[in-house]
């Protein structure tokens, strides 16, 4: 799975079950889109991110059955911290960790999902000890934008265009070639093409955002009235089926548009630890960090090859292949530090034995 030599040749397969959950998405838009408030599709929207309901505190005596049987499930890696760095131990770990939600709190601007000082100091201490990549849905320049930190792998657009450091830390040895991949280059055309008809087709329906992230497309419903959604829904549903080449993905009130490739994060996550030279290697110890359904691809992959293991950041119980949960981005700087300062102990006590 090495990087094509020409980024632009390189025409990847058609996944029949991308293509599958394309028209089951696609189905449920046209068949329930207009009348029926019950349809999964918006369900799930709904509970993508429950933002405006009242959080329960894992705390809280008000917990659910439901709530205490999750967290025994996907127990808070924190408090699960020394089991699990007596996993890593002897072990390479590299860290990859999503943006939005995971990095950044969830705003309801997507221009304005700043990352605090503090949590950039802290992904920076992590990247001086361990191969850190960022693996987003922004495009990668954007997300590059808000993390402003030169020594870290980018991984944007779902994993479709990822690049390597540019200031190489001093545990990695620079590469001979730089890391570069883009699998899908030539669905660039059709992608702003889709962008410019979804700009003209939403632009009376308040609230509505479509955000171009180079190799995808976001259309944003964070800010839309609920009693419109179906409409919106229906506009991208009549420009998309002009399209088949595209499909439709459900993010965070985001429904987001990507080429019907059999591209991830799960696969980029495999991509970079092969260009990182551990595609064989059974002493790593890989760590996912993502709140999004794009990130359980990721967690996917860790949980079948047995190595490192998913963290899902969220509130609330959700679906996930991932083994560890984590509240909220504040909890993910905790984490981070933590795992900082027991590597930097570590360090020490192995100088002084040496
Ligand atoms: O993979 P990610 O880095 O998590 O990107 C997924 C989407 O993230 C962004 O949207 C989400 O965050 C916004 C800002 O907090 C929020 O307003 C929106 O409702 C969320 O879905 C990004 O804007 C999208 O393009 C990404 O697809």
């Amino acid at each position: 799975m090495s990087a094509p030599a020409n980024p632009g040749s390189y025409r990847p397969p058609r996944s029949a079950a991308s293509t599958a959950n394309y028209k089951k998405l696609m189905s449920h838009l046209e068949l329930h889109g207009t009348n029926s408030r019950n349809s999964s599709w918006l369900e799930s929207m709904r509970a993508s991110s429950p933002t405006h309901l009242r959080p329960l505190p894992f705390t809280s005596l008000a917990e659910t059955h439901e709530h205490v049987e999750w967290k025994r499930r996907h127990p808070s890696v924190l408090a699960k911290f020394d089991q699990v760095t007596a996993a890593a131990k002897g072990k390479k770990i590299i860290m990859f960790l999503d943006y939005d939600g995971t990095l950044s709190p969830i705003v309801d601007d997507p221009d304005s999902a700043f990352m605090s000082k503090a949590m950039r100091a802290a992904v920076k201490a992590v990247a001086k000890y361990f191969p850190t990549a960022i693996v987003s849905g922004r495009c990668r320049d954007k997300v590059f934008n808000f993390v402003q930190l030169s020594e870290l792998y980018y991984a944007g657009s779902h994993g479709m265009d990822i690049k390597g450091p540019t200031k190489w830390p001093k545990h990695i040895k620079p590469q001979e070639k730089s890391v570069h991949c883009q699998p899908a280059w030539s669905f660039l055309p059709m992608i702003n093409e889709v962008y410019n008809l979804l700009l003209e087709r939403t632009k009376l329906i308040p609230g509505s955002k479509i955000e171009n992230n180079r190799f995808c497309l976001s259309v944003h419903f964070r800010c839309v009235e609920e009693n419109i959604w179906n409409r919106l829904a229906e506009e991208v549903r009549s420009v998309l089926a002009r399209y088949p080449d595209l499909k439709l993905t459900q993010g965070r009130k985001v429904l987001e548009i990507r080429p019907t490739i059999e591209w991830d994060k799960g696969k980029a996550l495999e991509f970079l630890l092969n260009e990182l030279g551990f595609a064989d290697s059974n002493d790593i110890f890989p760590i996912y960090i993502g709140d999004d359904r794009s990130d359980e691809d990721a967690f996917k992959v860790l949980r079948d090859r047995g190595q490192g293991f998913g963290v899902l950041v969220s509130k609330y119980p959700k679906e996930t292949c991932a083994t560890y949960s984590l509240k909220e981005p504040s909890e993910v700087k905790d984490f981070l530090r933590r795992l900082v300062e027991w590597k930097r102990v570590s360090m020490k006590e192995k100088q002084r034995i040496n």
